[in-house]
């Protein structure tokens, strides 16, 4: 089992396998990142997987593919297929935007990807292709009917901004609810990748919202996710990811693993330690004395609401997988 320097117990691993994307939403990098990793200092799948390996037998129970856009990267049924032949009762998931999965999908399902959480912003084009800064929302909509068609459970990301998708909220709610996947907004964290005016709604805000059509309630977790859920009175659920909420850290059971091989204990912080020299020379003890040193010094919590005002991070999303 792993615990962190806080007591808490980490089962979670993120990997992100790009920090590219074929998208340049304006809350995670609005204009084309000036020095991408060069491709030679990306960790092999093969890499990738030896510390997936590690994670696994030390305690980690779930782990999510991320990005960047993770369907970017060639092959990615591939990576799919090393970790679920390793222990298929780990929850295996994805989160990508959508638009590569209409060809995609079947061969991460067939390589026994579980689950995938898409980024929905927008029904309307012409808002979707603002937020994206292209135009993406009938690939994306074919993208995750296509993940559904081919059995994959569907979750739907939707980060709510003012001014730009927070009139529909409710109609973003109400197609996932036709579809039948949960919905969870999340709310927008302040980093300095973002285009300068992005302004986010926070939890209440988006409650406000909600609460103009549907009565609901706060119910429980579910096991080791992010999200608040809440149930509307037929049933529906649906989630809010509260990262400004004092105690949304207090239960942080998730570790990065970036593209390159750094291993992030925080989304927010900087401290950081590589994995890649020790995998790269099959030093899996080495490995694993860094997972346990790095999640000795994991911090107690993000500072995006401090009491000195919001906190901006210096950490891109589009490199942490988010
Ligand atoms: N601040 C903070 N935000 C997080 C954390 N984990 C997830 N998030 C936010 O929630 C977003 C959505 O996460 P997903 O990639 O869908 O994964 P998830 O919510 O863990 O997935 P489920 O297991 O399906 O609940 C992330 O991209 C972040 O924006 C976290 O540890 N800290
Ligand atoms: C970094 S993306 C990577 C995976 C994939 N490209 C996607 O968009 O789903 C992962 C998640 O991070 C979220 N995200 C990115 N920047 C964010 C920000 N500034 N605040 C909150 N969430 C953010 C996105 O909405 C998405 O759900
Ligand atoms: S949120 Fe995802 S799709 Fe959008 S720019 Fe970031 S990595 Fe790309
Ligand atoms: S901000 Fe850091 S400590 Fe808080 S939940 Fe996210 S990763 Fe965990």
């Amino acid at each position: 089992m792993l615990i962190d320097g806080h007591g808490r117990k980490v089962d979670y691993l993120r990997v992100s396998v790009t920090e590219r994307c074929n998208f340049r939403c304006q809350y995670c990098m609005p204009e084309k990142p000036f020095s991408w990793v060069p491709r030679e200092n990306l960790l092999s799948y093969e890499d990738l997987f030896k510390f997936v390996k590690v994670s696994i037998d030390e305690g980690i129970r779930k782990v999510r593919i991320t990005g960047g856009e993770p369907l970017l990267r060639e092959g990615l049924e591939n990576f799919v297929k090393m970790i679920a032949d390793y222990k298929s009762d780990i929850d295996l998931a994805l989160t990508t935007n959508a638009y590569l999965l209409p060809k995609a999908a079947q061969k991460l399902a067939d390589a026994g990807l579980k689950r995938i959480n898409v980024s929905l912003d927008s029904l309307n084009d012409e808002v979707a292709a603002k937020i994206a800064q292209k135009d993406v929302l009938k690939t994306v909509l074919k993208g995750i009917q296509a993940a559904s068609d081919a059995g994959l459970k569907v979750k739907v990301n939707c980060v709510p901004m003012k001014g730009i998708n927070d009139g529909e909220l409710v109609e973003i709610m109400d197609f996932c609810k036709e579809k039948g996947y949960p919905i969870r907004y999340i709310e927008y964290m302040e980093n300095q990748h973002a285009k300068d005016t992005a302004m986010g709604l926070n939890s209440e805000e988006i409650q406000a919202i909600i609460r103009e059509k549907y009565n609901f309630k706060m119910i429980e977790r579910e096991g080791s996710s992010p999200s608040q859920n809440y149930q509307l009175e037929d049933g529906y659920v649906f989630g809010i990811i509260e990262p400004h909420k004092d105690d949304f850290c207090a239960t942080c059971n998730r570790i990065r693993l970036t593209a390159s091989g750094v291993l992030i204990p925080c989304l927010y912080f900087e401290d950081a330690q590589s994995i890649k020299e020790a995998i790269q020379s099959n030093d899996i003890d080495k490995a694993a004395a860094i997972l346990k040193d790095v999640l000795a010094n994991k911090p107690e919590k993000n500072k995006w609401a401090d009491e000195e005002g919001n906190e901006t991070s210096s950490r891109a999303f589009y490199e942490t997988g988010g």
